[in-house]
């Protein structure tokens, strides 16, 4: 026991205090450490010579406080707003998730230098990264000259190139797994049509459905569908809690409880994990096996957990943003609904025609027998050929993207814009930011598929280069199974407007429709601030006349 002003105070109590004082000045000094390392670097290799060291910051971002750095701005205003109100205004912005400098790139030809240069790499992850981070840095020595991939044909190469044979083989994939997708996006609408609304929404049912789909296409393993929404939850959760600690450092420090549910999510991942690698060994020569390549032991579980990760945190993501944009703009659904119905109705004739279908009274007695008969007819050839579609899925990709951030690191020393950055800084591109930036995009916060439409359009909708839209990221180390996700994304889409002809977005404690025609905030340009995670919570998607829609579909009528 010790004294203080006469009160007697337990030796652990004053033994805890001063462990956490101790503790507390020593993360300041460090943070002061690190603001001062930061701005000195910057003041060496500035451009502009007006203005102090306040002015300095300022021009950076917003100032940081000592521990916190701008985590509780980024927190408590919202990611996204605090982004918006900083990236738009300069080409970068310096935030600080406690004392680590949080760089964010959002202009276009910046955004290329760092995705599509080899001046910057994928930061280590799971192991196979850091060989990425050394190969690097021997291109980056030997050639002392930084090589930027000039923008266009040569970038559109190294993405598409269709003589790649990991793409190739993912393209085969994705069509002979049309059949599964079909069958698989039309029991997840039935099951929206029976399941009780929850106040979380659809999203887990939506994960589930993808945990499962993508686990049989990718490794041809058959989860049950409890397992799949236990997965579902694990990743999810994850994901969530690193988003979290992403912009506040010392939440591990706060939240015991949490620690404990991210403990449990992460061993609950790597189990499934090491169940997916022994799958791989039983089978050979698919696109994982490819795109897996020959790694070692940890090596393969890592490549593994990044792919189930990759493909089943970010298409139900999507997936719910696109039903509920489509369900709530008229105007769009009715576009689609004619584009589908044309494309079914000419390869209807096409194939009578050529006589690899009887005549249409075969197909209309298959289709009542079975009202889902007509889309499982669905091929990948038809689905190639539905443009409309195709821009509607890009749209909703620009406006509520599923991944939260791009991270390269800088092999040497580099400068961007007026920021100076050291060699190993990470630097970072929001997707978000950079579609909701109004120099590039029109009427930035309409959801308009027709900018998708058009000559090249296709890669970068209305906006000058493929570095304003990145949903997929850009560069060597782009999303690897974005066709996959397209494929899977079209397939639901088409299978909804066909077999619910129209749909609701609903709000699952009231069951009240959520927004019905217009722009999802009411007015065309006020901005929707998405939560970090992007999860669509709270939407739920209900066809809006289930009854009249199963009979039509019943009598063979495909049309609204
Ligand atoms: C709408 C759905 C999807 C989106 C928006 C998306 C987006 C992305 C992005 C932005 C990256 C790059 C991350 C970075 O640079 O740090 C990425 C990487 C990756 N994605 Fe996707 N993805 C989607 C679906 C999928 C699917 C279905 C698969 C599986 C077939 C997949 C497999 C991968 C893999 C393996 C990588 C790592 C590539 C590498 O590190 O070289 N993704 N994805």
């Amino acid at each position: 026991m010790r004294s203080l002003s006469g009160v007697r105070v337990p030796r652990i109590v004053w033994l805890g205090g001063a462990a956490v004082g101790v503790g507390v000045a020593v993360e300041l000094t460090r943070s002061f450490w690190a603001f001062a390392r930061w701005y000195w670097g910057q003041t060496r290799h500035q451009r502009h010579e007006e203005g102090g060291l306040r002015e300095l910051v300022r021009r950076q971002g917003p100032p940081p406080v000592p521990l916190w750095g701008n985590s509780r701005l980024l927190l408590r205003r919202g990611y996204y707003r605090t982004l918006h109100r900083y990236c738009m205004e300069r080409p970068v912005g310096v935030f600080w998730v406690g004392r680590s400098p949080f760089v964010v790139v959002s202009d276009e030809r910046l955004v290329q230098r760092v995705l599509a240069s080899a001046a910057y790499v994928k930061p280590r992850y799971f192991g196979y990264r850091s060989r990425a981070m050394k190969m690097a840095l021997e291109v980056h020595r030997a050639s002392e000259r930084v090589r930027v991939l000039t923008e266009g044909k040569r970038q559109a190469d190294a993405e598409d190139n269709a003589a790649n044979p990991t793409r190739r083989a993912l393209i085969a994939l994705m069509e002979q797994s049309t059949p599964d997708m079909v069958a698989a996006s039309m029991q997840l609408l039935g099951e929206l049509e029976r399941a009780p609304l929850s106040p979380e929404g659809d999203f887990a049912t939506v994960q589930a459905h993808y945990v499962r789909l993508n686990c049989w296409i990718l490794f041809r393993m058959r989860l049950p569908a409890a397992e799949a929404l236990r997965i579902g939850r694990a990743i999810s959760g994850a994901g969530d809690e690193f988003s979290l600690r992403m912009v506040t450092p010392y939440r591990g420090w706060f939240h015991g409880l949490a620690n404990l549910r991210y403990f449990a999510h992460i061993v609950a991942i790597l189990r499934f994990g090491r169940r997916l690698a022994a799958q791989l060994d039983r089978t050979a020569g698919t696109w994982v096996h490819a795109w897996v390549g020959r790694v070692g032991r940890i090596g393969k579980l890592g490549k593994v957990l990044g792919l189930l990760m990759a493909a089943t945190q970010t298409v139900p993501v999507a997936a719910i943003w696109m039903l509920h944009l489509v369900s709530t703009h008229d105007r769009v659904r009715q576009r689609l609904q004619e584009e589908i119905r044309e494309c079914m109705e000419r390869d209807r004739e096409t194939r009578s025609a050529d006589g690899s279908v009887d005549d249409t009274a075969a197909n209309a007695s298959d289709l009542s027998a079975n009202p889902a008969g007509q889309l499982l007819l669905l091929t990948a050839a038809q689905l190639r050929h539905l443009p409309y579609a195709d821009a509607v899925i890009r749209e909703s990709l620009r406006l509520y993207p599923p991944f939260p951030i791009l991270q390269r690191q800088a092999v040497a020393d580099d400068q961007l814009g007026e920021v100076f950055i050291p060699a190993g800084q990470v630097v970072s591109v929001v997707p978000w930011v950079m579609h909701h930036h109004p120099a590039y995009w029109r009427d930035v916060e309409c959801f308009e598929p027709e900018r998708f439409l058009g000559d090249d359009h296709d890669r970068h909708g209305d906006a000058p280069s493929d570095y304003c839209y990145v949903p997929f990221a850009r560069g060597q180390r782009m999303c690897a199974g974005s066709s996959l996700a397209l494929a899977e994304l079209k397939v639901l889409l088409v299978c909804a407007v066909l077999r619910w002809g129209e749909w609701a977005s609903v709000q699952p404690d009231t069951g009240r429709e959520l927004f019905r025609g217009g722009d999802v905030n009411g007015t065309a340009e006020s901005v929707h601030f998405p939560p970090l995670s992007m999860k669509p919570l709270g939407i739920g998607l209900r066809p809006r006349h289930p009854h009249r829609d199963e009979k039509r579909l019943a009598d063979g009528d495909t049309r609204r």
